[in-house]
């Protein structure tokens, strides 16, 4: 039976990865995550420096046409080796993930309702809503602490190109979603309602995409 694809998208620091974990470990074993930011085109001909400068919140930062072709291999049954992306050094690393296919398949990543290939492949297709002050103040912490930067490089990134690209490309997004989230993982309400309808589906009590009117 092919998986079900659930998106997860939302700004910088929303929760999205915390709402993965959440469904990961509510559906044990039968979850294959894909992160968006795996995807990051490699940039080994730039120098460390020119790297640091460049747009990573556009949608032409990624290697959609690498992520669309591994997602469609696991949605087919196949295993990927799946690119890993270190933020350290802003480019990716020469390390592979493998990913076994499984009955639930996650996307994950800011941008992934931006792109309409990605879009359409998501069966659920959530949104996790956080105001921007909230997002900024995780942000810094997890950068300073998890991905080795300065709170003033965090400070420039996020006034140069994180926020444009937000209000141009993640936040109108939204209207793609099945479901907007606030506060994603720790939304229990949300996680609770989410859990069942999925279960449903893995059932087969439900069409796998069901749409209203249809
Ligand atoms: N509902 C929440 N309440 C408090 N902190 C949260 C909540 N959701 C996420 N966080 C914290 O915020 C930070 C960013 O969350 P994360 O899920 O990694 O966001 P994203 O994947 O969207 O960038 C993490 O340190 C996480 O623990
Ligand atoms: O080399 C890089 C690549 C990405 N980023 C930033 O990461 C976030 C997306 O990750 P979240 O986990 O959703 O926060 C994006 O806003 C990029 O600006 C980076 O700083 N450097």
């Amino acid at each position: 039976m092919k998986p079900l694809v659930i998106g997860i998208a939302g700004g910088t620091g929303s929760g999205k990865t915390t709402l993965t974990r959440e469904l990961v470990s509510s559906f044990d074993g039968r979850v294959a995550v894909v992160y968006h930011d795996n995807y990051y085109r490699r940039r080994d001909e730039l120098t460390y420096a020119e790297r640091c400068d460049l747009n990573y919140d556009a949608p032409e930062a990624f290697d959609n046409g690498l992520l669309t072709e591994q997602l469609d291999r696991l949605i087919g049954g196949e295993a990927i080796e799946c690119p890993i992306y270190d933020y350290s050094d802003h480019n990716r690393s020469e390390r592979t993930e493998l990913i076994e296919p499984q009955p639930i398949v996650i996307v994950e990543g800011i941008l992934i309702f931006a792109e309409e290939e990605i879009c359409s492949r998501c069966d659920i297709k959530l949104f996790v809503d956080t105001d921007a002050d909230v997002r900024i103040l995780r942000r810094i912490k997890r950068d300073v602490l998890e991905r080795g930067r300065s709170v003033e490089s965090v400070e420039a990134q996020y006034l140069q190109t994180v926020k444009p690209m937000h209000e141009l490309h993640v936040e109108p997004s939204k209207r793609r979603a099945d479901l907007i989230i606030p506060e994603g993982g720790g939304n229990l309400v949300a996680l609770d309602m989410l859990v069942h309808r999925v279960q449903r589906q893995l059932d087969g009590a439900l069409d796998p995409a069901p749409r209203a009117g249809s």
